[in-house]
C-alpha cells in the first residue's frame, strides 16, 4: 500500500545552462507542489503507516530550506531545474522516513518530474 502528503514552497530561480535568450535564465518564481509517497503495510494497532501529521514533521524542515529563496543560492541547487530539484528533494527526505517510495515535483500545473532514487 502506499500513502502520499503533499507539500508545496514558493521559491524563485533561474537556469544558467539554457541558451542565451531562454526564457528560463531569466529570474522568475515557481509556487511547486510535492508529493512524497510512503510505502508500508498498516500497523495493526494504529491502522496506519505512518501518521500523516508525523510525516509532515518530519519533511516540513527540508520544505523550510526552499520555501521564499533563490533556489540557486542553495548549495547543490546551482542549476535548478525540476530534475535536480527532485534529486536534492530525494536525497534531503530519504534518511528522514521509512519506506520512501517516489516524489512527485510540479514546477507548474503542466510540468513537473516524478522520481524512484535509484
Ligand atoms: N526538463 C525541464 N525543462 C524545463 C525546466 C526543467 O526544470 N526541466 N524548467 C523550465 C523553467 O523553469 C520554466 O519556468 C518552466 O517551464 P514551462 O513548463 O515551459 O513553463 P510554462 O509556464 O511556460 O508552461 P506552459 O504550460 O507551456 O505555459 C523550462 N523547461
Ligand atoms: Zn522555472
Amino acid at each position: 500500500m502506499i500513502i502520499y502528503k503533499q507539500f508545496s514552497f514558493d521559491s524563485a530561480h533561474f537556469l544558467p545552462a539554457v541558451p542565451l535568450g531562454h526564457k528560463c535564465g531569466n529570474m522568475h518564481g515557481h509556487t511547486y507542489m510535492l508529493i512524497v509517497f510512503i510505502e508500508g503495510q498498516p500497523d495493526e494497532k494504529s491502522g496506519w503507516i505512518i501518521d500523516y501529521g508525523d510525516l509532515k514533521k518530519k519533511i516540513q524542515p527540508v520544505i523550510e530550506l526552499l520555501d521564499h529563496h533563490l533556489l540557486n543560492d542553495i548549495p547543490g541547487l546551482e542549476n535548478p531545474t525540476s530534475e535536480n530539484l527532485s534529486i536534492w528533494l530525494w536525497n534531503k527526505i530519504k534518511p528522514l522516513v521509512m519506506g520512501l517510495k517516489k516524489i512527485e515535483l510540479k514546477e507548474t500545473p503542466s510540468s513537473g518530474v516524478i522520481y524512484e532514487g535509484f
